[in-house]
Protein backbone atom coordinates (compact mmCIF):
# COMPACT_ATOMS: atom_id res chain seq x y z
CA UNK A 1 0.00 0.00 0.00
CA UNK A 2 1.36 3.83 -0.54
CA UNK A 3 0.30 6.02 1.79
CA UNK A 4 0.76 9.21 1.01
CA UNK A 5 1.22 12.73 3.29
CA UNK A 6 0.03 15.73 1.96
CA UNK A 7 0.45 18.90 4.57
CA UNK A 8 -0.67 21.28 2.33
CA UNK A 9 -3.32 20.03 0.47
CA UNK A 10 -5.50 22.49 -2.34
CA UNK A 11 -7.87 22.84 -4.63
CA UNK A 12 -6.54 23.13 -8.24
CA UNK A 13 -8.33 25.20 -10.71
CA UNK A 14 -6.80 25.19 -14.36
CA UNK A 15 -7.25 27.06 -17.07
CA UNK A 16 -6.67 26.77 -20.87
CA UNK A 17 -6.62 30.01 -22.51
CA UNK A 18 -5.18 31.33 -25.68
CA UNK A 19 -2.53 33.50 -24.31
CA UNK A 20 -1.80 35.25 -20.69
CA UNK A 21 -1.67 39.04 -20.90
CA UNK A 22 -0.94 40.93 -17.74
CA UNK A 23 -4.28 43.34 -17.19
CA UNK A 24 -6.01 41.88 -19.34
CA UNK A 25 -9.48 40.19 -18.77
CA UNK A 26 -8.65 36.47 -20.16
CA UNK A 27 -11.37 34.11 -21.39
CA UNK A 28 -10.66 30.40 -20.95
CA UNK A 29 -11.30 28.34 -23.31
CA UNK A 30 -11.61 25.40 -21.10
CA UNK A 31 -11.20 24.94 -17.32
CA UNK A 32 -11.20 21.79 -14.72
CA UNK A 33 -11.03 21.32 -10.66
CA UNK A 34 -8.91 18.70 -9.56
CA UNK A 35 -8.12 17.63 -5.98
CA UNK A 36 -4.55 18.50 -5.63
CA UNK A 37 -1.41 19.28 -3.51
CA UNK A 38 1.57 16.29 -4.10
CA UNK A 39 0.38 13.56 -2.35
CA UNK A 40 -2.73 13.61 -2.95
CA UNK A 41 -1.51 13.24 -6.51
CA UNK A 42 0.70 10.51 -5.86
CA UNK A 43 -2.63 8.72 -4.44
CA UNK A 44 -4.50 9.60 -6.98
CA UNK A 45 -1.78 7.93 -9.98
CA UNK A 46 -1.20 4.66 -7.82
CA UNK A 47 -4.94 4.11 -7.75
CA UNK A 48 -5.28 4.99 -11.58
CA UNK A 49 -2.55 2.05 -11.90
CA UNK A 50 -4.74 -0.41 -9.72
CA UNK A 51 -2.22 -0.14 -6.59
CA UNK A 52 -3.59 0.56 -2.89
CA UNK A 53 -3.17 4.05 -1.38
CA UNK A 54 -4.48 6.12 1.38
CA UNK A 55 -4.34 9.78 1.76
CA UNK A 56 -3.67 11.22 4.69
CA UNK A 57 -4.44 15.09 4.63
CA UNK A 58 -5.95 18.29 6.62
CA UNK A 59 -9.01 19.78 4.94
CA UNK A 60 -11.15 22.81 6.28
CA UNK A 61 -13.33 24.95 5.07
CA UNK A 62 -15.65 24.33 1.84
CA UNK A 63 -12.74 24.13 -0.49
CA UNK A 64 -11.62 20.79 1.92
CA UNK A 65 -15.35 19.43 1.77
CA UNK A 66 -14.82 20.40 -1.88
CA UNK A 67 -11.55 18.19 -2.44
CA UNK A 68 -12.93 15.37 0.06
CA UNK A 69 -15.68 15.21 -2.30
CA UNK A 70 -13.56 15.05 -5.63
CA UNK A 71 -11.66 12.47 -4.13
CA UNK A 72 -14.69 10.42 -2.91
CA UNK A 73 -15.86 10.13 -6.21
CA UNK A 74 -11.98 9.27 -7.93
CA UNK A 75 -12.57 6.54 -5.69
CA UNK A 76 -9.51 7.25 -3.19
CA UNK A 77 -9.13 6.30 0.34
CA UNK A 78 -8.88 9.42 2.80
CA UNK A 79 -7.50 9.67 6.06
CA UNK A 80 -8.67 13.50 6.68
CA UNK A 81 -8.27 15.35 10.00
CA UNK A 82 -10.19 18.11 10.68
CA UNK A 83 -8.77 21.56 10.70
CA UNK A 84 -10.01 25.13 11.71
CA UNK A 85 -8.26 27.01 8.51
CA UNK A 86 -9.89 26.83 4.58
CA UNK A 87 -7.95 24.30 2.26
CA UNK A 88 -6.20 26.22 -0.13
CA UNK A 89 -7.10 27.06 -3.97
CA UNK A 90 -4.26 27.03 -6.19
CA UNK A 91 -4.76 28.28 -9.90
CA UNK A 92 -2.70 27.13 -13.12
CA UNK A 93 -3.19 28.78 -16.44
CA UNK A 94 -1.88 26.82 -19.57
CA UNK A 95 -1.45 28.39 -23.01
CA UNK A 96 -1.25 26.55 -26.50
CA UNK A 97 2.58 26.59 -26.88
CA UNK A 98 2.90 24.87 -23.35
CA UNK A 99 4.03 27.20 -21.00
CA UNK A 100 1.90 27.10 -17.57
CA UNK A 101 1.65 29.74 -14.98
CA UNK A 102 1.04 28.37 -11.51
CA UNK A 103 0.03 30.23 -8.53
CA UNK A 104 -0.06 28.19 -5.03
CA UNK A 105 -1.34 30.11 -2.40
CA UNK A 106 0.27 29.95 1.24
CA UNK A 107 -2.72 27.51 2.50
CA UNK A 108 -3.98 27.75 6.34
CA UNK A 109 -2.07 27.57 9.35
CA UNK A 110 -2.01 24.46 11.37
CA UNK A 111 -2.43 24.96 15.09
CA UNK A 112 0.46 22.69 17.23
CA UNK A 113 -2.74 20.51 17.98
CA UNK A 114 -3.50 19.92 14.64
CA UNK A 115 -0.10 19.29 13.52
CA UNK A 116 -0.15 16.48 15.87
CA UNK A 117 -3.14 14.98 14.79
CA UNK A 118 -1.45 14.86 11.46
CA UNK A 119 1.13 13.06 12.81
CA UNK A 120 -1.00 10.90 14.65
CA UNK A 121 -3.10 10.20 11.64
CA UNK A 122 -0.30 9.19 9.97
CA UNK A 123 1.58 6.28 12.25
CA UNK A 124 -2.25 4.74 13.02
CA UNK A 125 -1.67 3.69 9.49
CA UNK A 126 2.06 3.38 8.78
CA UNK A 127 1.92 -0.38 9.73
CA UNK A 128 0.27 -0.81 6.63
CA UNK A 129 2.29 1.45 4.52
CA UNK A 130 5.12 -0.37 2.02
CA UNK A 131 6.14 3.49 1.09
CA UNK A 132 4.96 6.52 2.79
CA UNK A 133 5.15 9.59 0.39
CA UNK A 134 5.38 12.81 2.10
CA UNK A 135 4.80 15.73 -0.43
CA UNK A 136 4.69 19.35 -0.89
CA UNK A 137 5.21 22.38 1.05
CA UNK A 138 4.69 22.59 4.14
CA UNK A 139 1.72 24.58 5.87
CA UNK A 140 2.43 27.67 8.17
CA UNK A 141 2.23 25.97 11.62
CA UNK A 142 4.69 22.82 10.89
CA UNK A 143 8.56 23.13 11.70
CA UNK A 144 10.71 22.51 8.69
CA UNK A 145 12.00 19.55 10.47
CA UNK A 146 8.39 18.51 10.57
CA UNK A 147 8.99 15.57 7.80
CA UNK A 148 12.49 14.37 9.85
CA UNK A 149 10.57 13.94 12.64
CA UNK A 150 7.60 11.90 10.30
CA UNK A 151 10.20 10.01 9.00
CA UNK A 152 11.85 9.15 11.89
CA UNK A 153 8.60 7.77 13.61
CA UNK A 154 7.63 5.95 10.33
CA UNK A 155 11.14 4.40 9.50
CA UNK A 156 10.68 3.28 13.32
CA UNK A 157 7.43 1.29 11.86
CA UNK A 158 9.61 -0.37 9.14
CA UNK A 159 8.06 1.95 6.35
CA UNK A 160 10.22 3.42 3.68
CA UNK A 161 9.85 6.88 2.86
CA UNK A 162 9.78 8.99 -0.15
CA UNK A 163 10.01 12.36 -0.27
CA UNK A 164 8.92 15.87 -2.69
CA UNK A 165 9.60 18.58 -1.26
CA UNK A 166 11.34 21.97 -1.53
CA UNK A 167 13.21 24.84 0.38
CA UNK A 168 14.17 24.27 3.78
CA UNK A 169 11.63 22.11 4.45
CA UNK A 170 13.75 19.52 1.98
CA UNK A 171 17.03 20.45 3.47
CA UNK A 172 15.99 19.87 6.97
CA UNK A 173 14.02 16.70 5.82
CA UNK A 174 17.76 14.85 4.93
CA UNK A 175 18.29 14.36 8.75
CA UNK A 176 15.29 11.81 8.47
CA UNK A 177 17.22 9.58 6.25
CA UNK A 178 14.71 9.10 3.31
CA UNK A 179 14.87 6.37 1.40
CA UNK A 180 14.18 8.53 -1.79
CA UNK A 181 13.93 12.47 -2.89
CA UNK A 182 12.38 13.63 -5.70
CA UNK A 183 13.20 17.29 -6.53
CA UNK A 184 12.64 18.92 -9.77
CA UNK A 185 15.48 20.58 -11.25
CA UNK A 186 14.90 24.12 -9.56
CA UNK A 187 14.37 22.31 -5.76
CA UNK A 188 17.85 20.69 -6.63
CA UNK A 189 19.32 23.71 -7.52
CA UNK A 190 18.07 25.48 -4.43
CA UNK A 191 19.06 22.25 -2.31
CA UNK A 192 22.62 22.86 -3.66
CA UNK A 193 23.01 26.47 -3.49
CA UNK A 194 24.01 26.33 -7.32
CA UNK A 195 22.64 27.02 -10.89
CA UNK A 196 22.36 23.86 -12.59
CA UNK A 197 22.91 23.79 -16.30
CA UNK A 198 23.79 20.56 -17.40
CA UNK A 199 22.53 16.92 -16.62
CA UNK A 200 25.99 16.39 -14.97
CA UNK A 201 25.97 19.37 -12.45
CA UNK A 202 22.38 17.96 -11.32
CA UNK A 203 23.85 14.87 -11.00
CA UNK A 204 26.75 16.15 -8.97
CA UNK A 205 24.01 17.92 -6.88
CA UNK A 206 21.90 14.67 -6.70
CA UNK A 207 25.02 13.10 -4.86
CA UNK A 208 25.45 16.01 -2.37
CA UNK A 209 21.89 15.27 -1.21
CA UNK A 210 22.67 11.65 -0.96
CA UNK A 211 26.25 12.68 1.11
CA UNK A 212 23.53 14.67 3.39
CA UNK A 213 21.50 12.09 4.34
CA UNK A 214 18.61 11.11 1.08
CA UNK A 215 19.47 6.87 0.17
CA UNK A 216 18.46 7.93 -3.63
CA UNK A 217 17.51 10.67 -5.64
CA UNK A 218 15.42 10.74 -8.35
CA UNK A 219 15.63 14.15 -10.30
CA UNK A 220 12.98 15.41 -12.55
CA UNK A 221 14.57 17.32 -14.88
CA UNK A 222 11.29 18.51 -17.27
CA UNK A 223 11.22 17.71 -20.79
CA UNK A 224 14.96 16.26 -20.43
CA UNK A 225 13.65 13.58 -18.53
CA UNK A 226 14.72 12.07 -14.72
CA UNK A 227 18.53 10.87 -13.02
CA UNK A 228 18.04 8.06 -10.62
CA UNK A 229 20.67 7.98 -8.09
CA UNK A 230 20.80 4.76 -5.75
CA UNK A 231 22.98 1.76 -4.22
CA UNK A 232 21.91 0.04 -7.48
CA UNK A 233 23.89 2.51 -9.59
CA UNK A 234 23.03 5.58 -11.74
CA UNK A 235 20.72 6.05 -14.48
CA UNK A 236 19.15 8.94 -17.18
CA UNK A 237 15.57 8.37 -18.28
CA UNK A 238 14.08 9.95 -21.14
CA UNK A 239 10.75 10.09 -23.26
CA UNK A 240 9.87 11.86 -26.27
CA UNK A 241 6.37 14.02 -25.99
CA UNK A 242 5.28 15.59 -28.83
CA UNK A 243 2.60 17.49 -27.66
CA UNK A 244 2.38 18.97 -23.80
CA UNK A 245 -0.85 19.89 -22.81
CA UNK A 246 0.01 20.58 -18.68
CA UNK A 247 2.90 19.46 -16.92
CA UNK A 248 1.02 20.13 -13.46
CA UNK A 249 1.51 17.03 -11.23
CA UNK A 250 3.90 15.55 -13.72
CA UNK A 251 6.33 14.87 -10.85
CA UNK A 252 3.74 13.85 -8.69
CA UNK A 253 2.58 11.31 -11.48
CA UNK A 254 6.53 10.23 -11.89
CA UNK A 255 6.85 9.67 -8.08
CA UNK A 256 3.87 7.42 -8.33
CA UNK A 257 5.50 5.60 -11.05
CA UNK A 258 8.80 4.93 -9.72
CA UNK A 259 6.94 3.94 -6.25
CA UNK A 260 4.52 1.95 -7.95
CA UNK A 261 7.11 -0.21 -9.79
CA UNK A 262 9.37 -1.04 -6.55
CA UNK A 263 10.70 2.78 -5.82
CA UNK A 264 14.36 1.05 -7.25
CA UNK A 265 16.35 0.77 -10.08
CA UNK A 266 16.50 1.14 -13.83
CA UNK A 267 12.94 -0.61 -13.99
CA UNK A 268 10.89 1.90 -11.57
CA UNK A 269 12.72 4.94 -13.47
CA UNK A 270 11.41 3.76 -16.55
CA UNK A 271 8.31 3.60 -14.81
CA UNK A 272 8.57 6.81 -13.51
CA UNK A 273 9.83 8.34 -16.92
CA UNK A 274 6.66 6.57 -18.71
CA UNK A 275 4.23 8.04 -15.98
CA UNK A 276 5.74 11.87 -16.20
CA UNK A 277 5.51 11.61 -20.11
CA UNK A 278 1.87 10.53 -19.89
CA UNK A 279 0.52 13.20 -17.32
CA UNK A 280 2.10 16.07 -19.17
CA UNK A 281 0.28 14.74 -22.57
CA UNK A 282 -2.83 15.32 -20.05
CA UNK A 283 -4.53 18.59 -19.42
CA UNK A 284 -4.60 20.07 -15.64
CA UNK A 285 -3.13 17.47 -13.43
CA UNK A 286 -4.98 14.69 -14.69
CA UNK A 287 -3.07 11.82 -13.87
CA UNK A 288 -2.79 8.35 -16.25
CA UNK A 289 -4.08 5.51 -16.16
CA UNK A 290 -2.35 2.43 -17.51
CA UNK A 291 -3.13 2.78 -21.58
CA UNK A 292 -2.13 6.48 -21.30
CA UNK A 293 1.43 5.01 -20.58
CA UNK A 294 3.70 4.91 -24.12
CA UNK A 295 6.48 2.76 -22.52
CA UNK A 296 8.14 2.26 -25.77
CA UNK A 297 8.80 5.78 -26.02
CA UNK A 298 11.11 5.34 -22.80
CA UNK A 299 14.70 5.04 -22.73
CA UNK A 300 16.84 4.11 -19.85
CA UNK A 301 20.75 4.10 -19.75
CA UNK A 302 23.42 3.72 -17.66
CA UNK A 303 25.52 6.15 -19.92
CA UNK A 304 24.36 9.25 -18.62
CA UNK A 305 24.94 12.40 -20.65
CA UNK A 306 27.02 14.67 -18.53
CA UNK A 307 27.22 17.46 -21.16
CA UNK A 308 23.75 17.25 -22.03
CA UNK A 309 22.49 20.84 -21.14
CA UNK A 310 18.81 21.40 -19.63
CA UNK A 311 16.54 22.68 -21.80
CA UNK A 312 15.53 25.18 -18.88
CA UNK A 313 18.54 25.64 -16.64
CA UNK A 314 18.02 25.91 -12.91
CA UNK A 315 18.65 29.22 -11.96
CA UNK A 316 18.93 30.12 -8.25
CA UNK A 317 15.67 32.19 -7.17
CA UNK A 318 15.90 32.48 -3.34
CA UNK A 319 19.34 31.11 -1.17
CA UNK A 320 19.53 27.61 0.03
CA UNK A 321 18.82 27.92 3.56
N1 LIG B 1 7.90 19.31 -21.43
C1 LIG B 1 8.01 18.00 -21.15
N2 LIG B 1 8.21 17.09 -22.12
C2 LIG B 1 8.35 15.78 -21.82
N3 LIG B 1 8.28 15.27 -20.58
C3 LIG B 1 8.09 16.14 -19.57
C4 LIG B 1 7.94 17.54 -19.80
N4 LIG B 1 7.76 18.14 -18.60
C5 LIG B 1 7.79 17.15 -17.67
N5 LIG B 1 8.00 15.95 -18.25
C6 LIG B 1 8.10 14.64 -17.58
O1 LIG B 1 7.55 14.72 -16.28
C7 LIG B 1 8.60 14.60 -15.29
C8 LIG B 1 8.34 15.52 -14.12
O2 LIG B 1 8.35 16.88 -14.54
P1 LIG B 1 9.16 18.01 -13.78
O3 LIG B 1 8.74 19.30 -14.39
O4 LIG B 1 10.60 17.68 -13.80
O5 LIG B 1 8.69 17.82 -12.26
P2 LIG B 1 7.73 18.68 -11.33
O6 LIG B 1 6.33 18.48 -11.87
O7 LIG B 1 7.91 18.04 -9.99
O8 LIG B 1 8.19 20.10 -11.39
C9 LIG B 1 9.89 14.88 -16.07
O9 LIG B 1 11.01 14.31 -15.47
C10 LIG B 1 9.57 14.27 -17.41
O10 LIG B 1 9.69 12.85 -17.36
O1 LIG C 1 2.79 22.13 -2.05
P1 LIG C 1 3.23 22.98 -3.20
O2 LIG C 1 4.70 22.96 -3.43
O3 LIG C 1 2.69 24.39 -3.07
O4 LIG C 1 2.59 22.38 -4.49
C1 LIG C 1 1.21 22.14 -4.60
C2 LIG C 1 0.82 22.00 -6.03
O5 LIG C 1 1.62 21.01 -6.60
C3 LIG C 1 0.83 20.10 -7.35
O6 LIG C 1 0.83 18.90 -6.64
C4 LIG C 1 1.41 19.98 -8.72
O7 LIG C 1 2.77 19.63 -8.66
P2 LIG C 1 3.84 20.34 -9.59
O8 LIG C 1 3.69 21.83 -9.39
O9 LIG C 1 5.14 19.81 -9.08
O10 LIG C 1 3.52 19.89 -10.97
C5 LIG C 1 -0.55 20.67 -7.42
O11 LIG C 1 -1.56 19.68 -7.36
C6 LIG C 1 -0.60 21.58 -6.22
O12 LIG C 1 -1.42 22.66 -6.49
Amino acid sequence: MILTVTPNPSLDRAYEVPALTRGAVVRATGDRMDPGGKGVNVSRAAAAAGVPTLAVLPLGGAPGALVAQLLDEQGIAVAPVAITGPTRSNISVAEPDGTLTKINAPGPELTAAESESLLAAVAAHSARADWIACCGSLPRGLAPSWYADLADRCHAAGARIALDTSGPALLAALAGRPDVVKPNAAELAEAVGRPLATVGDALKAADELRERGARAVLASLGADGQLLVDDSGTYFGHARVDVVRSDVGAGDSSLAGFLVAGGTGPRALAAAVAHGAAAVRLPGSLMPTPPDLVPDAVTVTARVPLDLPLTEPAALTEPAA
